[in-house]
């Protein structure tokens, strides 16, 4: 039997809904050994982030060469980084080590508001990561301050889309978590040629935490078994989906998502978060110019 490994780059949330830790229990959860290189402890609950402690360069690039000389990711993602330094030392341990099938989720602000990203570190990851990367997965405030585009409306948001590809990278997918009162949560995948939807039932709950982690870890998980770019988004789409249907009311905040829902619900057919994972996946009209 192979065993298939990934590898999240990124930092510790203590409380366990975001970060390395929601990044393990997705690959664990979706068969695929997981590797860690951690980039920042945050000391960190579902009430939000009450410290941001990085690591030195050195610790980073001894956790990345330790990985290097002995297991060889199938796939890896990033996530916080912090700072220019750090995103400059993945990015040439990724070219230096022949690293393939490489997710960036560009992680910036948590959801109450702390900063995980210095903001002069964004050009960094444009300039470095950027063009490294097979899968980009932004929020919307991500997808508008990597393309300095205001996303308002669709037509905005496929120009932020083709803005962010044109920095080099494969596929570029702006989430829609963030939209408000909408009747579908929905994604937008842009390959270079055409737009694709990816939408599920939006779902009214504060257990949120750990959304985006959650959902660019399945993602990775599914390009380390050698699943094209779409197959692994589509298989994160359900993921995400059936993890935030099924709440596990942990903490008093924003409690993390539930990542045993998704295979428990592929064990129990006609079960609740079966029929909560429908998906519409459809091209959109590429509207503008080109
Ligand atoms: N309320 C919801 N109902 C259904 N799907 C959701 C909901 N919120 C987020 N999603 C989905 O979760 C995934 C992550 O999207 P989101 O925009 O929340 O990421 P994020 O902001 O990067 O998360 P994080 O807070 O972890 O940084 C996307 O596939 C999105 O459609
Ligand atoms: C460590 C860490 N990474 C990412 C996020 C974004 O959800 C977070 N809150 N904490």
């Amino acid at each position: 039997m192979s065993i298939y490994k990934a590898l999240t780059i990124a930092g510790s949330d203590s409380g366990g809904g975001a970060g390395i830790q929601a990044d393990l229990k997705t690959f664990q959860e979706l068969g695929v050994y997981g590797m860690s290189v951690i980039t920042a402890v945050t000391a960190q609950n579902t009430l939000g982030v009450q410290g941001v402690y990085p690591m030195s360069s050195e610790a980073v690039e001894q956790q990345l060469a330790s990985i290097s000389a002995d297991l060889r990711p199938d796939a890896l993602k990033t996530g916080m980084l912090f700072s220019s330094d750090i995103i400059q030392i993945v990015a040439s341990a990724i070219k230096s080590y022949k690293w393939e099938r490489v997710v960036v989720d560009p992680v910036m602000i948590a959801k109450g508001g702390a900063s995980l990203l210095q903001q002069e570190a964004i050009d960094a990851m444009i300039e470095h990561l950027l063009p490294l990367a097979d899968v980009v997965t932004p929020n919307i405030p991500e997808a508008e301050a990597l393309s300095g585009i205001s996303i308002t409306d669709s037509e905005s948001r496929q120009q932020a889309a083709r803005r962010i590809h044109a920095y080099g990278c494969q596929h570029v997918m702006i989430k829609g978590g963030h939209e408000a009162d909408t009747v579908y949560a929905t994604d937008l995948l842009y390959d270079g040629k055409s737009f694709t939807e990816f939408s599920s039932r939006r779902l009214h709950t504060p257990h949120t935490h750990g959304t985006g982690c959650t959902f660019a870890a399945a993602v990775t998980s599914g390009l380390a078994q050698g699943l094209p770019a779409s197959e692994s988004l589509r298989l994160a789409k359900n993921f995400i989906q059936a993890a935030i249907a099924e709440p596990l009311n942990i903490g008093s905040g924003h409690g993390p998502t539930n990542h045993w829902a998704y295979q428990r619900g592929q064990r129990q057919e006609n079960s609740t978060i079966a029929s909560n994972t429908i998906i519409v996946s459809h091209d959109v009209y590429a509207g503008g110019t080109r």
